[in-house]
């Protein structure tokens, strides 16, 4: 490769859909999935979203296969927040299989869409949210779709909520990340364009928005400039999940955010993984050296060890006897019985839906 330029991460870049709840992200899987097999593009698609009650597609992988969402709400007694992170917690547990899976199709598709809950803290916020998100993008092209409400986003107040929250996700996730603002067939998006590209325009809306505090409207202003420099890195894309108005600029945008990625979290993860090998690499050698020393010093005519590759593999070893199975004591467990009582069954393992899978590939 030549000096400066970038390393391409090979494989499909997956785009998570995050936005507020009704900002129409299942609508826009729908769409994507739609418009996909219209024109043949390759897409995998996975539900993250344990509480839907209907996936408007069939996924290639649904959460709701692996979790009992009314089950995890009935046996930790939780509420309806609760459960969506403890259904994902568990679900991010057996994350590595979906990974594998991922790992051994990467070849077959170009995007993975991936639909997260509408409670959108329980992804963004919850450990397990952000332990799917750096698996994914520690081998993978993965962007941030973060979909927002444009009818809705024509309050300044509003605009400026879903602007923080975006920054914020950015802050957190550090992907590449583009804002698709949604529902255009409803609402223009100029408006919130305009506010975005020159921070006067905001400070009109907000003078002449009476519905907000004087101070509210007074940190909106100061915030607008703290923006400026946020929304100059944000990507942005118009789209109507609903007519599928916007959708060809939608997938330019996830190939641009591909760019990106090996350019910023791709590049970063390259130099993470290098620096680990060199450090290990330098620490068997200086490690090795040390042995040489100390075998030298016990004893001057002995031969320095074999370097650590030529060290013959554990399993080549004969297996050891299994020690004699301990005398029976009054009282002792059968051994059907489990040494170990578990008070919660694990998670069952993440299964794909094999009949869609091949449907969908079929399909792609
Ligand atoms: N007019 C119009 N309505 C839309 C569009 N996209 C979504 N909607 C509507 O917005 C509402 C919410 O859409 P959903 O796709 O359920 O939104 P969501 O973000 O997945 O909602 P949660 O799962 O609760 O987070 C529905 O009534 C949709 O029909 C669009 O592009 N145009």
């Amino acid at each position: 490769m030549a000096e400066g330029e970038v390393e391409r991460t090979p494989g499909p870049v997956v785009a998570l859909l995050i936005g507020m709840a009704g900002s129409g992200k299942s609508t826009l899987f729908h769409r994507i999935h739609y418009e996909a097999a219209q024109t043949g593009k390759r897409c995998y698609f996975i539900n993250l979203d344990p509480a839907a009650l209907e996936v408007p597609v069939e996924a290639n992988i649904d959460i709701r296969d692996t979790v009992d969402y009314k089950g995890v709400m009935r046996e930790y007694s939780l509420g309806p927040n609760g459960a969506i992170v403890t259904s994902l917690n568990l679900f991010a547990t057996q994350f590595g299989d979906v990974m594998d899976i991922l790992d051994e199709r990467t070849k077959e598709f170009d995007y993975i869409i991936i639909d997260t809950p509408g409670q959108i803290e329980a992804f963004t916020w919850s450990a397990s949210g952000q332990l799917i998100a750096e698996s994914l993008a520690s081998t993978l092209a993965t962007c941030v779709v973060y979909v927002v409400d444009t009818p809705r986003s024509r309050s300044p107040a509003t605009f400026m909520s879903n602007m923080v929250y975006a920054c914020s996700i950015l802050h957190k996730l550090r992907l590449p990340l583009v804002a698709a603002f949604n529902k255009i067939d409803v609402q223009p998006p100029e408006t919130c364009f305009s506010w975005m590209d020159d921070f006067e325009a905001f400070h009109v809306a907000l003078d002449e928005d009476d519905s907000s505090e004087a101070y509210v409207t007074s940190l909106h202003r100061s915030m607008s400039l703290v923006l400026d420099e946020f929304y100059r890195v944000l990507d942005r894309v118009a789209v109507s999940a609903a007519t599928g108005e916007g959708i060809d600029n939608f997938w330019a945008k996830l190939d641009a955010s591909r760019l990106l990625y090996d350019e910023t979290y791709g590049a970063e993860i390259r130099r993470k993984k290098a620096d680990y090998r060199k450090r290990h690499d330098d620490n068997v050698e200086e490690n090795m050296a040390r042995l040489r020393v100390d075998v030298a010093e016990l004893d001057p005519d002995s031969q320095p060890p074999p370097p650590p590759a030529m060290v013959a593999p554990v399993s080549n070893t004969p297996p050891r006897q299994p020690p004699p199975p301990p005398a029976a004591t009054k009282g002792a467990k059968s051994p059907d019985e489990p040494a170990v009582a578990y008070v919660r069954d694990a998670p069952p393992r993440v299964r794909t839906r094999s009949k869609q899978d091949t449907r969908a590939s079929s399909s792609s």
